[in-house]
């Protein structure tokens, strides 16, 4: 069910084809729709990014978002619209083909090996050796450097990189994996709710380092439900609705408040507010309280867990 099907909710568009400073944008989705089976996961879903530039992408459960993912980092293939990567219509083949075109993905679970050190999963599956034929080894000295400088140049100072990763932060292990992304030569970066699992304080951390990519010149898809981490970094905001595009802004054409509420259901949680008063006041069934609670922070959903996060804002922790 399309946006303007579902309950006269309106898509909105806001600065969004504002080309980002004339130059080609690094991957361009138009009109891409996917379905499995007879399920519509994506319908007429358009999104940019050019390099040194943070998309985000917003949507409550089941809005789309691991698929859309899926389909950047060539896990799956679109079934309408197009996909153009530095101005190419391209059809990924797999993962492989994503990656030498540039485009690495971080998912949530970030692929580690926890008993190995740090730098043994930097490097995991690209390692340097030294020496040849039957003398041919790993060059760990290479490895730990390389490990320590990259991490260093992020502004990730590890006290030892020798350490298993099992036993870094959940944080501290997105900062890794954005930095080898990084490190590997990735020109866009695919970040799959980094900040989900995480604290007020690490989500902070882990913000400033996609920040950091931003700045050295990646163009950044983030992918999040929590509307205030996406303001605290982003350039453009993706709202995705069951399937659909609810909204697509740019930085300069949205306030943190109106994207919270675009995020929250809008008019869908006004309406609902004003249901459940109604009830309340006939007495019929709910009590006073619960509709007066349910009238005051609107069902618990994106927009309560949102504004339980107190992060700090754009200018506190970047730029
Ligand atoms: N492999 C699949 N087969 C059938 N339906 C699927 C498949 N993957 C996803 N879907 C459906 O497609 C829709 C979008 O799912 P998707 O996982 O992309 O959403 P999401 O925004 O990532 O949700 P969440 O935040 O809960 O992971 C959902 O209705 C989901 O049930």
């Amino acid at each position: 069910m399309g946006p303007q099907a579902g309950g006269g909710e309106q898509v909105t568009t806001t600065g969004a084809t504002a080309e980002s400073g004339g130059t080609t944008a690094l991957v361009k989705l138009t009109g891409v729709s996917k379905y499995y089976g007879n399920i519509r996961a994506l319908q007429d879903v358009s999104l940019e990014v050019s390099a040194g530039e943070i998309t985000c992408v917003l949507g409550d459960n089941g809005a789309g978002k691991s698929t859309l993912i899926k389909i950047i980092a060539g896990l799956h293939r679109h079934d309408a619209g197009t996909f153009e990567i530095e101005g190419e219509e391209t059809v990924l083949a797999n993962p492989r083909a994503a990656l030498d075109h540039g485009i690495a993905t971080v998912y949530q679970d970030l692929a580690v090996v926890p008993l190995m050190p740090v730098w043994r999963n930097f490097f995991l599956g690209s390692e340097p050796t030294k020496g040849r034929g039957p003398l041919r080894r790993l060059d760990v000295e290479l490895m730990r450097r390389t490990t320590r400088d990259e991490l260093l140049r992020m502004g990730i100072d590890l006290r030892d990189v020798d350490q298993p990763i099992g036993t870094l932060s959940g944080g501290e292990r997105q900062c890794v994996a954005i930095a080898r992304a990084v490190h590997f030569g990735a020109k866009v970066l695919v970040l799959d709710e980094p900040t989900a699992a995480l604290g007020v304080k690490q989500s902070g951390v882990v913000l400033k380092y996609v920040a950091a990519a931003r700045d050295a010149g990646l163009g950044v898809v983030l992918i999040t439900h929590n509307p205030h981490h996406a303001y605290l970094v982003g350039d453009r905001f993706v709202l995705l609705k069951r399937g659909t595009m609810a909204g697509s802004h740019t930085r300069d054409s949205i306030t943190l408040d109106e994207l919270t509420r675009q995020m929250a259901g809008g008019s869908e949680l006004d309406a609902l507010s004003h249901e459940l008063e109604r009830v309340a006041e006939s007495g019929s069934g709910v009590t006073d309280a619960t509709a007066r609670g349910a009238g005051r922070t609107g069902p618990a959903g994106p927009a309560d867990q949102a504004s339980r996060t107190t992060a700090p804002t754009r200018d506190d922790t970047t730029r």
